[in-house]
This record gives C-alpha cells, sequence and structure tokens, in this order.
C-alpha cells in the first residue's frame, strides 16, 4: 500500500475529526467539545493520509511555547490527533506521517516537538522520550491532615462554577508557568480547555467548581474540582475530584489542600495529574494513606539537536561531547560539543573524540531536568566513554524542579 499523506484542507475538518473519533473509539463529542478542537486546530500544520479517496491517518500539531531550564520560552511542536484507521493499523502509516511531520518541524525552525501519548509504546520509535512524570493518587482525608503555615491561616476562599472564575485563575496561571520546565504559555483559546465541563462527560459528579484563595484581598491560587456522590455509602463517602490546583505562595498551596480535605460529607481527594514534587507530599501527616502513583507525562524529541541543547541553561558547568544516535532524524547523528553553564549554553558540530553516547529519545528524556542520564546509564542506554563525562553531564541537565505540564492537548 502506499500511503499518500497531505495538509489538512480546511473544509475537511469534520471528517478528520470523526475519523479521529473512530479510531479513538471515542463517543458522540459534546458540540461545545467538538468547537473548541475546531477553533483550536492549526489546519495548515494538519496532515491527513490518504488510501485512495479514504482518509486513513490523521496527526495534528499545535504551535507552543514551552519553559525550558533557565532559557526563554521556546517554540515547539506540540504533537496531538494521531490517528490510523482500524482497517490500516500496521502498515506504516504513523511511520510515514512521523517522517513528515519531523521535516516540517525541522523546516519550521522548531528544535523540540512534545506530545501527551495514548500508548506510552507508541513513540520511543520515533526518538521521543518520556521527559516528565504525573503524579496520581487519592488522599485519605478522614485520616490525613496537612500542616498548613501560620499564614494560611489568613487566606479566605470564594467558590463558584469554574467558568465564572476563569481570568482570575489564568492570572495565576500565567504566574506559574515560567517557573516549571515543560509548562506552555497560554495561547489564545486554551484557557477554555480546563473549564470545558459538558453534562455528558460528569460521570455523575457535580459541575465544575473553583474555589479561588485570596491572601490580603488578591488572588493567589485556585482549585477546580468536582464532587462525585458514592452511592449507597451512607452520605459521607464522596469524593472530591481535582482537577487542577494552583498557587503562587507556599502557604496558599496548602490551605487550599486543607480546603479540599475539608469538605463536608466527603471522605477523599482523588487527583490525576500532580507533579511529582508537589508540596503536598510534604505536607500530609501520613503518605501512606495517599496511595499516590505515577506515569509518564510529556513525552519529548529533539528536532535539532544543537539548537535545543542551545536554548536552555545547565545547572553547574559542563564541557562535553555527546555522540547522539538519532536513525530516525539522521540529521542529529554524530559528535556535537555541548559547553554552558547556568547563564547560557553553545552546542555546535564537532570532530573532537565523544565523552558519551546518547541515543536522542535519552537526550529528549533529560532535556527539561527530570530524569537523569546517570539514570539512563545505569540501565545501558547512555555509554560513559570518558570517566567523569557521566557525572559531569548529568548533574548540568539535571534541575532542582520537577518537570511537568498540568494538561494534555
Ligand atoms: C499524540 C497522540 O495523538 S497519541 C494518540 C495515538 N493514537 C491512538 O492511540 C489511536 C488508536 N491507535 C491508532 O490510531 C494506531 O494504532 C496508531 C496511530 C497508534 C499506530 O498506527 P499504525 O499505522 O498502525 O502504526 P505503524 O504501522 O506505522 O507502526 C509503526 C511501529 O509502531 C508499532 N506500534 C504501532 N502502534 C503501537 C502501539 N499502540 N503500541 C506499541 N507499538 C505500536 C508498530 O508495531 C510498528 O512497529 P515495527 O516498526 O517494529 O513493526
Amino acid at each position: 500500500m502506499t500511503t499518500d499523506v497531505r495538509p489538512l484542507a480546511p473544509e475537511l475538518w469534520d471528517l478528520y475529526f470523526d475519523r479521529l473519533a473512530r479510531a479513538f473509539g471515542w463517543p458522540a463529542s459534546a458540540p461545545e467539545d467538538r468547537e473548541l478542537w475546531r477553533q483550536l486546530t492549526e489546519t495548515e500544520r494538519s496532515l491527513t493520509a490518504w488510501d485512495g479517496e479514504e482518509l486513513i491517518g490523521t496527526a495534528g500539531a499545535f504551535s507552543f511555547r514551552m519553559t525550558v531550564p533557565g532559557g526563554a520560552p521556546l517554540a515547539v511542536s506540540g504533537v496531538t490527533m494521531v490517528s490510523v484507521q482500524p482497517t490500516h493499523r500496521r502498515r506504516g502509516v504513523l511511520t510515514a506521517m512521523m517522517r513528515r511531520q519531523l521535516d516540517d518541524f525541522r523546516a519550521r525552525g522548531e528544535s523540540v516537538a512534545i506530545l501527551t501519548a495514548s500508548e506510552p509504546a507508541i513513540y520511543g520509535r520515533f526518538g521521543y522520550g518520556v521527559a516528565t512524570r504525573e503524579m496520581s493518587g487519592t488522599v485519605d482525608t478522614t485520616r490525613v491532615s496537612f500542616a498548613v503555615p501560620e499564614e494560611g491561616r489568613r487566606v479566605r476562599f470564594r467558590l463558584g462554577p469554574a467558568a465564572a472564575a476563569l481570568d482570575a485563575c489564568e492570572a495565576v496561571y500565567a504566574q506559574v508557568v515560567a517557573g516549571r520546565p515543560g509548562m506552555l504559555a497560554r495561547q489564545p483559546g486554551w484557557e477554555r480547555k480546563p473549564v470545558l465541563d459538558p453534562p455528558a462527560d460528569r460521570d455523575g459528579a457535580t459541575e465544575l467548581l473553583c474555589v479561588l484563595a485570596e491572601l490580603d484581598g488578591e488572588v493567589r491560587g485556585y482549585a477546580r474540582y468536582a464532587v462525585k456522590p458514592q452511592r449507597g455509602a451512607g452520605g459521607s463517602e464522596s469524593v472530591v475530584r481535582l482537577k487542577d490546583l494552583e498557587a503562587l505562595d507556599p502557604a496558599v498551596g496548602a490551605a487550599l489542600w486543607q480546603y479540599l480535605a475539608d469538605i463536608d460529607l466527603t471522605s477523599s481527594v482523588a487527583f490525576r495529574n500532580r507533579p511529582a514534587d508537589d508540596p503536598l507530599v510534604h505536607l500530609v501527616s501520613d503518605l501512606r494513606r495517599c496511595r499516590l502513583g505515577w506515569r509518564d507525562g510529556l513525552h519529548l524529541r529533539l528536532v535539532d539537536v544543537g539548537a535545543a541543547l542551545s536554548a536552555r541553561t545547565y545547572t553547574c558547568p559542563v564541557d562535553v561531547v555527546l555522540a547522539v544516535e538519532d536513525p530516525f532524524c539522521p540529521w542529529n547523528s554524530g559528535a556535537w560539543r555541548l559547553s554552558g553553564d547556568a547563564e547560557g549554553a553553545t552546542c555546535e558540530r564537532t570532530t573532537a573524540p565523544a565523552d558519551l553516547a546518547v541515543p536522542v529519545r535519552d537526550l529528549g528524556a533529560a532535556y527539561l531536568g527530570g530524569p537523569t542520564l546517570r539514570a539512563m546509564a545505569a540501565a545501558g542506554t547512555v555509554r560513559e566513554l570518558r570517566p567523569g563525562a557521566l557525572r559531569e553531564a548529568s548533574a548540568a541537565f539535571h534541575g532542582d524542579v520537577e518537570p511537568w505540564l498540568p494538561h494534555g492537548f
């Protein structure tokens, strides 16, 4: 079979979205959901794959700006809406679309591509590494208390529908983005995604609520949540489903957790995506009753190794030659000399002997300062070629803030 990959014609958007939904096995989308995706789609960056007259594959990309360690927000490609029809799977259609996408990203001068995966096993072969983790958990709030600092007792709360508090939340969010690698500056329209709350998707829970946390009259944090009644549990076992929580001060964050734990007639707070270094783990009286788990978050690929590694800073001085292995994007393969520190960096081609051999996938995983090169060396994928180079590079790449993205796309 020959696969014809071409850009999405704008008038075919409904077909594109219907084929995507069918490949994912989604039930019919709520109209507001569909409209939002229509508006967010960057048609000129969306690809379609065809078998003759039949649309058999979809793959989109968003133009995001992502926080990277120490650097200015970086223009990145956000890969999305990837699907192949069940009739045409395992014949290389995805591979053809990935090939075209990465060539396009390179031509656009975007040095990094990111995605959140439906299944983590799909994207490693295309050079994506797992750069962030998402922490999930269910806190037994009948047994767990929170250590709220004194200042947190001055926090005042205001509660209402999430959509009504959007502007206040966005003002807080905008201040949080720069402090954590992996976060995306909000593009127009994206602020509506976290408050999209079609009744059909509530699964028996309340509407999405937002509690604003004010300190000295100023909104300094928020939590968006719904309450899911537990049927037949005597009326006091409902679950607080936390969607997101952001705070500009430690005391405000702690006060928000305590607020969630104290909601009457509920006995737990459940969340699916918090950073792995969430202060929660230091606030709770009993970590074992939080039932924490982790999963892969952002998958990241270096499209242009030299430009990407020059665009971030490094925790300590580093001067190493990396032998990059990248069979899918061979323009990255070969030796690169990375010199940098906390002020900036350069990464250029070199003929010098290599200090470390690194698959591009591992370089992507380490890029935001989360997983360490040392851990990957322990797994045997990164190889030290000059004694001492691993310690130097691993310490330089690693950051003191866990990279994280609070939402999918
Ligand atoms: C960013 C996002 O949008 S993530 C969303 C991804 N989409 C989905 O999960 C929707 C449902 N699934 C699908 O649409 C398809 O099965 C896809 C897109 C995952 C794969 O498409 P295909 O055209 O079948 O992939 P293709 O034939 O190019 O396979 C390439 C390789 O990936 C492997 N692969 C494909 N899908 C998977 C998977 N789900 N898990 C593990 N490996 C996979 C194939 O076995 C193949 O390996 P090989 O080269 O060693 O033989």
